[in-house]
């Protein structure tokens, strides 16, 4: 699945950069606000990051609610970031909610996406990013595509499957990790690779445990294992009581100390 997705982001990138050429998105660029400062956001306490997901290839249809809804229901729960899935074909997503998002709220804004081609980093931030996912099994160059971002304010986060891209990420100036608890070749979910990594995360960056999140009790299950952030999108999409879901999330996580054992 992966290998389909990335095949059609490239067509879809190489017809984008001749509607929108790299240099119009740097003038866009220059006149901008600066983007929010997305690791500040995380740091310190447990953080929730809620993301607007239409749908997805494991799922389907997840959810047909409107931007602007979701992400009033997100800041109303206390969420601390909101993650947007811009990809088109897989996960019915559009770039151009950035630029939505960032009209109606003052929360950091993660542009979620399958990024291979330098471009689309400056498309994000044109598009009002203040940050970027960069997955680093699929991205051809960490270290350059980790400093275009940071030279456009944007800290990414880098998605890690095994210890090997996490040292590579640290290396290359990481502050923020993600741990995929979702595979993404089959789809299946284990929260045990949060736990299997967290100790190789130093406790100045910021680990952000993502996918799967259900309930309370995997909130402060991810707390125990090391976790400084959660990222949930499909159960806070189908909740009918976002904001409540929220609240409840951050409390089990705020609850349980890092690394420790929950506050029962
Ligand atoms: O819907 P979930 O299981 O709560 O997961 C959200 C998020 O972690 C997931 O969308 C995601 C994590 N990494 C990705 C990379 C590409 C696309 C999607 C993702």
């Amino acid at each position: 699945m992966l290998k389909k997705i990335i095949t059609e982001k490239r067509k879809e990138i190489s017809k984008i950069k001749t509607k929108e050429t790299i240099n119009e998105l740097k003038d866009r660029i220059s006149t901008s606000d600066p983007p929010k400062d997305f690791k500040e956001a995380l740091n310190g306490k447990f953080s929730i990051i809620c993301e607007y997901k239409r749908a997805s290839p494991s799922t389907g249809p997840i959810s047909s609610k409107r931007l602007e809804e979701s992400i009033k229901s997100f800041e109303n729960g206390g969420a601390t970031a909101i993650s947007i899935l811009t990809e088109k074909k897989f996960f019915n997503g559009d770039i151009k909610y950035l630029k939505t998002a960032k009209s109606i709220t003052n929360l950091p804004i993660l542009m979620k996406d399958f990024i291979i081609d330098e471009y689309q980093i400056f498309q994000a931030r044109a598009y009002g990013a203040s940050s970027i996912l960069l997955i680093a099994s699929i991205c051809p160059n960490l270290e350059t595509f980790i400093n275009i971002s940071k030279s456009l304010n944007m800290e990414p986060l880098i998605e890690c499957e095994n210890s090997l891209e996490i040292y590579k990420a640290l290396e290359n100036g990481a502050e923020i990790i993600g741990i995929n608890n979702r595979n993404l070749s089959n789809f299946t979910i284990d929260f045990n690779k949060t736990r299997a990594f967290a100790p190789l995360i130093p406790n100045e960056k910021i680990l952000v445990s993502e996918s799967g999140v259900k309930r309370s009790e995997d909130v402060k299950m991810l707390r125990e294992y090391g976790a400084d952030a959660i990222l949930i999108g499909t159960e806070v999409m189908k909740s009918k009581n976002p904001s409540d879901f929220i609240k409840d999330l951050l409390i089990a996580g705020t609850l349980t100390p890092k690394g420790g054992s929950p506050i029962e």
